[in-house]
C-alpha cells in the first residue's frame, strides 16, 4: 500500500516514518510538512541518517501518489488535507486531536467520498480501556464519582487530550447522557460541593512524557482506579499502519480504531 505522512518532521510524523520504512507492505511516498519549515526539501529519512528518496514537500500534489495519507498534525492542517485527499480520492487515517464541532463535521463530510479512519488514540491498549469503562460506568453508575486525569509532554497543544475526552464520552454514553452536559473541565476557588453524575477533569503537562491517562471511579470507602500509560510512541504509530491497512478494503465512510480493531 502507499502511504503518504503528514507533518513528516513532528513527533508522530517521524515514528511514522520509521514504521513505514520497517514495514514490508507498506511504501512510503510521500512526506508532507508545512512551508517555511526547515524540513521541507530534506529526505524524508534523514533524522534516521536514511536516503529514502523521498523529500519533505509543501505541495499537496503529492499526495496523488498516495493510496492512503496518516495524518497527525493540527486540526487546521488535517482539514486542508482532507481536502486533497477527497479531490484527488485518497483514503485517510486522522490521528490529530483538538478538532471543534465544525472540524468534526467536515470529517464526517468529507468520509461521504473517501475511507477514514479517525481516532483519538490509535492503540489497542487504550481502545480495550475504552470498552472497559462503558462496563465499569454502567456497574458503578450509581454511588460513584467519576474523573479523568490526563498527563502528557510540555509540547502538547490540546486540553483535555483526545483520549480523555473519549474516556469522558464512554463514560457519560453508558450513562445514557452527553459528555458535555455534565463535564467538569475545570476547578478553581470556592466550586462548593461535587454535583453527582458529573465526570470532572483535570490535566498536567511536563516534560517528555509519552501519555497517561486515570479515570477514577471513587464511592464510599474505596476507589476503582482504570490506567493506561504509554511509554513510546511507536504503539501509536503501529496502530496507525493497522488502521491504514484496514482501508485498504473500504471505498468510503467514517471508521475508528474499535472498527478497526473488531472491538
Ligand atoms: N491519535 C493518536 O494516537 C495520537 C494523536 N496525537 C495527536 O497528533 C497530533 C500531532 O502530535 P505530535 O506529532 O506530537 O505534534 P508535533 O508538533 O510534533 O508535530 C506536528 C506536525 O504537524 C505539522 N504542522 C503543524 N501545523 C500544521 C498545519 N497547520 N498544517 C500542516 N502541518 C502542520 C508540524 O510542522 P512543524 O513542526 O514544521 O510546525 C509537525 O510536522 C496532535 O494533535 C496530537 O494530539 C499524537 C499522538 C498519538
Ligand atoms: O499529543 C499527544 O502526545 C497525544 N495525543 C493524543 C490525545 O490527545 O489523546 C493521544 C496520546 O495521548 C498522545
Amino acid at each position: 500500500m502507499r502511504i503518504a505522512i503528514a507533518g513528516a518532521n513532528g513527533r508522530m510524523g517521524r515514528m511514522l516514518v520509521e514504521a513505514v520504512l520497517e514495514s514490508a507492505d507498506l511504501e512510503l511516498v510521500a512526506a508532507l510538512g508545512i512551508s517555511g519549515s526547515p524540513e521541507v526539501g530534506q529526505d524524508a529519512g534523514t533524522f534516521l541518517g536514511r536516503d529514502t528518496g523521498v523529500k519533505i514537500t509543501d505541495d499537496l500534489e503529492a499526495l496523488a501518489r498516495a493510496e492512503c495519507l496518516i495524518d497527525f498534525t493540527r486540526p487546521e492542517g488535517t482539514l486542508a488535507h482532507l481536502q486533497a485527499c477527497v479531490r484527488l480520492g485518497v483514503k485517510c487515517v486522522i490521528g490529530t486531536t483538538g478538532f471543534d464541532t465544525a472540524g468534526k463535521h467536515a470529517i464526517q463530510e468529507a468520509s461521504r467520498h473517501i475511507a477514514i479512519v479517525f481516532a483519538p488514540n490509535m492503540s489497542v491498549g487504550v481502545n480495550a480501556v475504552l470498552k472497559l469503562l462503558g462496563m465499569a460506568a454502567r456497574l458503578l453508575e450509581s454511588g460513584y464519582d467519576v474523573e479523568v486525569f490526563e498527563a502528557h509532554h510540555r509540547n502538547k497543544v490540546d486540553a483535555p487530550s483526545g483520549t480523555a475526552l473519549a474516556m469522558g464520552e464512554a463514560v457519560a454514553s453508558a450513562w445514557g447522557k452527553n459528555l458535555e452536559d455534565i463535564a467538569d473541565w475545570a476547578r478553581h476557588g470556592h466550586t462548593g460541593v461535587r454535583q453527582d453524575g458529573h465526570i470532572g477533569f483535570s490535566v498536567a503537562r511536563g516534560g517528555d512524557l509519552v501519555g497517561d491517562h486515570t479515570v477514577y471511579f471513587c464511592g464510599t470507602g474505596e476507589r476503582i482506579e482504570i490506567t493506561h500509560r504509554a511509554g513510546s510512541r511507536a504503539t501509536y504509530a503501529q496502530g496507525s499502519l493497522r488502521a491504514a491497512r484496514y482501508l485498504a478494503r473500504k471505498e468510503k465512510g467514517l471508521f475508528d480504531m474499535q472498527d478497526v480493531l473488531a472491538i
